[in-house]
């Protein structure tokens, strides 16, 4: 059975038995997992191998950013590792966006989910100036979303706090949400969060959600807890 809530773990731990250690207390049918780019550093494609064998439906997070060709090539990789969901840079621009588009749609079967990173979640708008870009974070979301839908993604990740504005300007396009944290954890590296339910609430179609679990003393609890206030 796949899974129920929209809830993704983020496996972000520095080697392949310790990401195993915390799946083997997450139940698939309750959350989705996500490998970033220190686990799959480490350990490459034969970790997500094993997550998928364990039931899990694996995001595989490793923000593709380059050249046209070199990106469209990375995804077509991550679909062939048969990854539930795969991320570029909305920042790579149209073009790269489109080129990893015209790559899934050339092969046959399941494809990845196509998501486009808008502006990191660590970031306000004094980060964004220091960048060069004398914007709202929420201003620059919505120009990159733009950017997005014409080139065909599936969705974006992006904060709980834009996705109002987003489910208002590109209802076709699914939220991810990094960013998350129950009321009263710490905040972290974050800046732009919001709880659980109110992510849902603002329209997020997906939660990921790193530290909250991975580091409380009863993973499993923990997202219990947050499974049983999203109902
Ligand atoms: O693409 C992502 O998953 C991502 C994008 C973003 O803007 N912000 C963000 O935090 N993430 C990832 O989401 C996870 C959040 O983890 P915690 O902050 O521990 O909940 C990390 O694995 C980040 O790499």
């Amino acid at each position: 059975m796949s899974c129920q809530t929209p809830i993704i773990v983020a496996l972000d731990f520095p080697s392949r038995d310790a990401a195993l250690a915390l799946a083997d207390q997450l139940d698939p049918q309750l959350c989705r997992v996500k490998v970033g780019k220190e686990l799959f550093t480490r350990s490459g494609p034969a970790v997500v191998e094993t997550l998928q064998a364990k039931g899990f439906e694996v995001f595989l997070d490793l923000k593709f950013h380059d050249i046209p060709n070199t990106t469209a090539m990375a995804v077509k990789a991550a679909a062939e590792l048969g990854v539930w969901m795969v991320n570029v840079h909305c920042s790579g621009g149209l073009r790269m966006m489109a080129a990893c588009r015209n790559e899934l749609d050339k092969l046959s079967g399941t494809k990845p989910l196509l998501i486009g990173v808008t502006v990191l979640t660590s970031m306000e708008q004094d980060d964004l100036a220091g960048i060069g870009l004398d914007i709202a974070p929420q201003e620059q979301v919505l120009r990159l979303a733009g950017l997005a839908a014409q080139a065909g993604m599936d969705g974006l990740v992006c904060s709980a706090q834009e996705a109002p504005a987003l489910k208002a300007a590109q209802p076709g396009l699914q939220l991810v949400t990094p960013g998350i944290r129950p009321a009263g954890s710490a905040a972290d590296d974050q800046r732009r969060i919001l709880t659980p339910a109110d992510a849902l609430q603002a329209g997020s179609d997906y939660l990921v959600i790193g530290r909250p679990i991975s580091q409380a003393s009863n993973p499993a609890k923990a997202l219990a807890e947050i499974v049983g206030e999203l109902n």
